[in-house]
Order: C-alpha cells, then structure tokens, then sequence
C-alpha cells in the first residue's frame, strides 16, 4: 500500500474524526484502514434500523462476554460496529456529553489538559445542535438534534412524575454545566437520517486526494522497530499486505480491539504474551485492564393508552409509519426509542447524579432468540422504565486468547464486584419504584409488572439485576490515560507508553467511565488527539 504520514487503524467514532482532521494538512498523506465494509446500507441510514444491526454479521463483531459471576454465570452480548463508522453507524444515536466531574476525574487521574474547561469547548467545536424550535446553535458537522416535540405523547406522564418526585426537569441535559436532570434525549440524526461519525466527518473528507480509505482490510498487528512503531501489517482480500508510516501509527479500532491489537504486537502483560509465544516489546499488564462498562435493566409495564407498540408491533401500524418516513423522513422510524431519561441522584445527599434514567414509549418483555427485542414489541400497549448506573466502579480485562489474530479475545467484564456498584443498583431500582408509584405514573400503568421494584427486598432486586440486566455497550477504559506508574497505558497525549509514534485514540483511553453514553466523549477525545498529533 505505500508508505504514508499517518495510518489511523478503523474507521469508527474516533478513526473518522482523525481521518478528516488529519488529511485537512494537505502534505499529508493519511491512510485509513476499516476491517469492516461500507456504511451504505438502509438500515444504517434509517434511525430505527438498528434494532436490525443489532445481530447483523456483516456490519457488526457481535462478541460474546465470558460466563461473568456478577450477572449470575450468564455470558453478556456485546455488540460493535464492523463497518465504516463503527459503532457510530450501529449505536442507538442518543447524544450525551456526560458530567463536568466525569472530565476533572480524568485530569485528577494524572492527566493535566483533560478537566471539563478544557474539553467543553472542544465539545462545542464539531456540533450543530438543532433546538426544538429549529434554531440551529454551533456550526460543527456533527447534527444533534432535539427531536422531544416528535416523542411519543405518554411522555407527559413522565415528565409529570419526576416533578411530583422533585427531580429537575430540564431542555436541555447537555446544558453549558449540566448538573444532571430528566429530559429527552437529543440524537445524532440530520433530517431523519442517522447522522454517523462517517456521515459526519469522514464522507466530506474522501474528497480529498492525499485521504486513502481501505475497506475489508483488517489490521493484524502494529510493525515495530526498537521501540518505534513503523507501519502496520493487514489482510485484505484474502491477502496479506503491510504499510509504512513516516510520522504515526494510531490505533482507533476501539475498546475491544486496539487492546487485542497491541497485545497482538507484543505490548501487554509479560507472562500472557510469553505463554502464546508473542515476543514482548514492552511490558505493560495494564494493557487491556481498566475495562469498564455501563450495565442496564428495563423494568416493563402495561399501558392504559396505546404506545408505540400499537406502531411498531402491527402490520399496519409499520406500513403507515414506513410510508410516511419514505415520503416524508419523519415519524417513528426517524427517531430512536430512547426518549426521554436523564441523569439523576437516587437520593438528594449523592454528590453528583448516580443513575441514567430511560424511558422508552414501547415493550418488549417477551424474549425472541437472536432478535433484538425492540422488533416485537409486546401485543398490548406497554413502555419501559430502565437504568444504569452512571459510574460503575467494577473493572475487568481483555485479553487475547491466542496469537491468531482472526480469533476474538477474552472479555472479562467482572461487572457488580464491587459493593458500591451493588447499592447504586439497589438505590437506582428504588428510584424507579418510587417514579412508578407517583400519581402521574399511576394514571398510565395498567397492572403491576411482572418485577415490582416498587414492592421487592433488596435481595429480589439484585438477584433480579443479575439474571436480567444487559451491557449498554460502553466498554472503555482498556487502554487507560493516565501514567504508567498509576497504571496507565496512554500518556496525557495518548502516546502509548514505552512505544514512539503509536498512539490510540478512542473509547479505549477514557481513565474512568463517563456518567452517560460514551460516544459524545470518543468524539471530544479524537477531536483533542487530532491537535496533539497535529502540534507534533
Ligand atoms: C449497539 C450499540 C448501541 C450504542 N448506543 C449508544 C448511544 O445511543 N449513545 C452513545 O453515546 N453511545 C452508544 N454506543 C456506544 C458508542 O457507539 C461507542 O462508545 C463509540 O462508538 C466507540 O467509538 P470507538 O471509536 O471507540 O470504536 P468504534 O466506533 O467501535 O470503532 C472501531 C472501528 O475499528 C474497526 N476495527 C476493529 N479492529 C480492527 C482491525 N483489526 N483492523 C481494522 N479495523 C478494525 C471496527 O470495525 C470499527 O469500525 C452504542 C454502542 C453499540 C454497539
């Protein structure tokens, strides 16, 4: 493939951002390398598609977990994106910046240039957020769009519960400090089309001559000499190429990979690169630990009034709904389900919000294998009250299990270890009892569900919790930022310690969690390293 400035490995959340940065500066040539194939395809384009991707091999890894003793021995599922854009072309689009602690966690984490005031501004520099009322606000090419007046009308009956609970409602949970609160949720949509990192970022940029895009073509390792990184080895059509860079190798292949990859190239811990016969050059165990993740449960219920499931769940309640997104790109199928949630404390003496809300205009309590629930909704009007916890505290690892690269790796999530993790579950599905027990609530649920938080012991919620609760998708954390004496495997500029010119740049560097959904900080994070890498 020729040798190049800067080879930027996967072309998800972070990859596209760091593709279009980069190959701004016109003397440099910039390889992008996806393992995945296009984006092209309806059921990415269409919001509620994704309830499709969801299984689809052929856009998405579709990893499985290891048996996890929190979630009582079941093995969790973990959809990512194995396509042009990532998980950003697979994800449920839900917009969230987080906390301001969350990033003040990050600098006090030995990371100086990362606390709130010096992201929040970096935030603002790539979005276009559309108000309710159509006002557009930033010029950024990323849509973020306030969709609530289009959310289904049930919603009144939550907004009226959690100010009968006194928990703040709020326009806007990205607000310039947000402090948390219950409202809708925005998304990355533009004019009824998902609006991608490759939608976003990348596409505008392929334009440009010295910007190489190579599909199907799947990174095997990272090529290094002494302690440089020089290019990186990969398969594409069956066969086996290599590529040189001048100036970098940054991996952006995400939480689950850039870990496998580097391991794959011998930086990770010492015994487990020995014991598969993989050279080590550099030792670091913290390679692949720090795994963190956000773990959900929905709580269904009965309606007295129709929900989108009377939509999505009839033959023709979806024929109206498709012809009117075909003629118009609006209505259900151009929204997510995630509506309305927030970030709220479960109890008014937590120093920062600890629980994410969702509530979701549609049910699907009965399981369907191999298919996303929210395909069959349930046959009567329901909705859904869910949570996860904002700032889980259990870690777990990622490792290869081999040095095949084509083979998955170990994914040990070791979720709801620690007590803490275990009393915010608790608090949290309290809370969610006490919304449903409001007067506001009452008047829309129709008969006790199944699992009443309302009304079960502790012991029940958390043995309910660990049979039923579900990864989010936010795994991060696996290639921390912070020094390597604190366990660190990225420097403050997301150089990879030990290594010269290998960065990594995506979800995988978060020190710690954020509070919300993870892929509004993977942007802030690649629109950062682009200034680092840039500045040299
Ligand atoms: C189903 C789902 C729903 C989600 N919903 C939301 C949501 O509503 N809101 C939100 O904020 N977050 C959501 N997320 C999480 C969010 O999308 C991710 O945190 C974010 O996209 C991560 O970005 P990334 O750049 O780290 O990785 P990714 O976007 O996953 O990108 C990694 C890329 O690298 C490629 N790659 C991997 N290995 C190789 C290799 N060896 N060679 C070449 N290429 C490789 C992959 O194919 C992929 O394209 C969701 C995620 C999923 C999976």
């Amino acid at each position: 493939m020729g040798e190049f400035d800067y080879i930027i490995v996967g072309a998800g959340s972070a990859g596209c951002v760091l593709a279009e940065r980069l190959s701004a500066d016109r003397s440099k040539r910039v390889l992008l390398l996806e393992a995945g194939g296009s984006d092209r395809r309806f059921r990415i384009r269409m919001p509620i598609g994704y309830g499709r991707t969801f299984h689809d091999p052929a856009v998405n890894w579709r990893y499985t977990t290891e048996p996890d003793p929190g979630l009582g021995g079941r093995a969790a599922y973990w959809p990512r994106g194995k396509v042009v854009g990532g998980s950003s072309s697979i994800n449920a689009m839900v917009y969230c910046r987080g906390l301001p602690g969350d990033y003040d966690d990050w600098r006090d984490a030995g990371n100086p240039g990362w606390g709130w005031t010096d992201v929040e501004p970096v935030f603002r520099s790539f979005e276009r957020r559309i108000r309710r009322d159509g006002s557009q606000h930033g010029d950024g090419p990323l849509w973020v769009s306030d969709r609530e007046p289009e959310y289904h009308p049930i919603k009144r009956h939550f907004y009226a519960a959690a100010r009968e609970l006194g928990l703040p409602v709020v326009d806007d949970l990205d607000g310039s400090a947000p402090e948390g609160g219950i409202g809708a949720y925005a998304v990355n949509t533009r004019k009824g089309l998902r609006c991608s990192a490759a939608d976003a970022f990348l596409r505008p940029a392929l334009a440009r001559s010295n910007l190489v895009l190579a599909i199907h073509a799947r990174v095997e390792r990272v090529a290094i000499r002494g302690c440089r990184a020089v290019g990186v080895d990969y398969v594409q059509g069956g066969r086996r190429r290599q590529a040189t860079a001048r100036g970098e190798v940054v991996l952006c292949a995400g939480a689950v990979n850039t870990p496998q990859l580097l391991q794959l190239s011998g930086i990770g811990p010492g015994d487990l690169l020995q014991r598969l016969g993989i050279p080590v050059v550099h030792a670091n165990a913290a390679v692949g630990g720090g795994l963190q993740d956000h773990l959900g449960i929905s709580y269904f219920y009965r309606a007295t009034e129709p929900t989108l499931n009377q939509v999505l769940g009839t033959w023709p309640g979806r024929l109206a709904a498709g012809l009117r997104y075909l003629l118009t790109r609006s209505g259900p199928l151009s929204l997510g389900v995630n509506q309305l949630g927030g970030l709220v404390r479960t109890s008014p003496g937590a120093s920062r919000p600890n629980t994410q809300l969702y509530f979701n205009p549609v049910s699907y309590s009965i399981e369907h294998a191999g298919k996303r629930p929210l395909l069959k909704p349930d046959p009567y009007p329901g909705f859904i009250i869910g949570f996860n916890t904002c700032r889980p505290t259990s870690v777990g690892r990622i490792d290869i299990a081999s040095p095949e690269p084509e083979r998955p790796p170990r994914i040990t999530p070791n979720y709801l270890s620690t007590d803490r993790d275990i009393e915010d579950v608790i608090a949290s599905a309290r809370l969610i009892g006490r919304i449903q027990e409001t007067e506001a609530m009452r008047a829309l649920v129709a008969d006790r569900p199944v699992f009443d938080p309302a009304r079960a012991s502790d012991e029940e919620i958390l043995a309910d919790f660990r049979a039923r609760s579900g990864s989010v998708f936010h795994a991060c954390g696996t290639c921390r930022m912070a020094p390597e004496s604190a366990g660190g495997v990225v420097d403050g500029e997301l150089r990879v310690h030990g290594i010269r010119a290998l960065r990594v740049v995506d979800a995988s560097v978060f020190p710690n969690i954020t509070s919300a959904n993870t892929h509004a900080p993977t942007l802030m994070v690649a629109h950062k390293a682009a200034r680092l890498i840039a500045a040299g």
